[in-house]
């Protein structure tokens, strides 16, 4: 269980960006967080990775205060990040980010499986190197894929919708599904996607650094859909 108690978090200068973020998120749930932009959705993801520091707050994870632990401490207690902006590493080829991101070398039908699971026919990529040469889709799919292939015990991924093909986000939306089902891990999921909302457990809704709304997605969903001001996020405006 993810446990987040008064998370605050301020930019050079004191302006608050994450005021007082309470919540809890229950072991095997996919929970999606949402919003309009600029709400603090992947500040407060930073927050829980370890990728900025908590100005005040406590973050407890399966019993344990991991509020001082860095990034790489966080990583090793399993949890995963998947950025919204992806991070091209020089010099490493998929095979290897994968291999690094799974703890252990990859057979090509398990690095075919990972890829696939993003809609990458793995032969074609998997001795290709993390380079300028790979479309920014290509790199976002395959950093999805290695967090996937991390099988952390959390795992955040922030927009996965973003700069994916249709056809991929469904195979992508499948996995979080199977994820879900087979109680592999608790999914976190920064999303505006219709389809994203529509297989959540629960909802939340970070707005101006603050919690809006939590709670199933029986009672948050119909509530973002009533709101034809999309005060929240534009449902089912935005293409995968
Ligand atoms: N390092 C930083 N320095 C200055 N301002 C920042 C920094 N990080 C975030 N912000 C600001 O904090 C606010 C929240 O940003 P954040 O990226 O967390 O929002 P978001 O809800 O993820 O938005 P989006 O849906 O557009 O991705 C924004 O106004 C952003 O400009």
């Amino acid at each position: 269980m993810m446990q987040l108690e008064h998370l605050a978090w301020s930019i050079q200068g004191g302006v608050e960006i994450i005021k007082d973020i309470d919540l809890v998120v229950p072991d095997g749930k996919l929970v999606v967080v949402t919003g309009p932009n600029g709400g603090g959705k992947t500040s407060l993801a930073k927050l829980i990775a370890g990728i900025t520091p908590l100005k005040s707050g406590k973050i407890v994870f399966d019993g344990e205060d991991i509020t001082a632990l860095d990034v790489t401490e966080r990583a090793q207690k399993g949890i995963a990040f998947a950025f919204q902006q992806p991070v091209r590493f020089k010099g490493l080829r998929v095979r290897d980010l994968l291999e690094l991101a799974a703890g252990h070398p990859l057979d090509e039908g398990e690095l075919c499986q990972w890829l696939g699971r993003v809609g990458l026919c793995a032969n074609e990529y998997i001795d290709r190197e993390l380079s300028a040469s790979l479309s920014g889709g290509e790199i976002k799919r395959i950093e999805i894929a290695s967090v996937l292939a991390r099988k952390a015990r959390f795992s955040i991924f922030d927009e996965p919708e973003a700069g994916i093909d249709l056809w991929s986000f469904s195979r992508l939306v499948e996995t979080f599904e199977d994820i879900r089902r087979s109680k592999a891990g608790t999914l976190m999921i920064i999303s505006h996607q219709e389809r994203i909302l529509a297989i959540a457990d629960e909802i939340v809704v970070v707005a101006e650094g603050r919690v809006r709304a939590a709670g199933p997605k029986d009672e948050i969903l119909p509530m973002l859909l009533a709101d034809e001001k999309a005060v929240y996020c534009p449902l089912g405006k935005e293409e995968a």
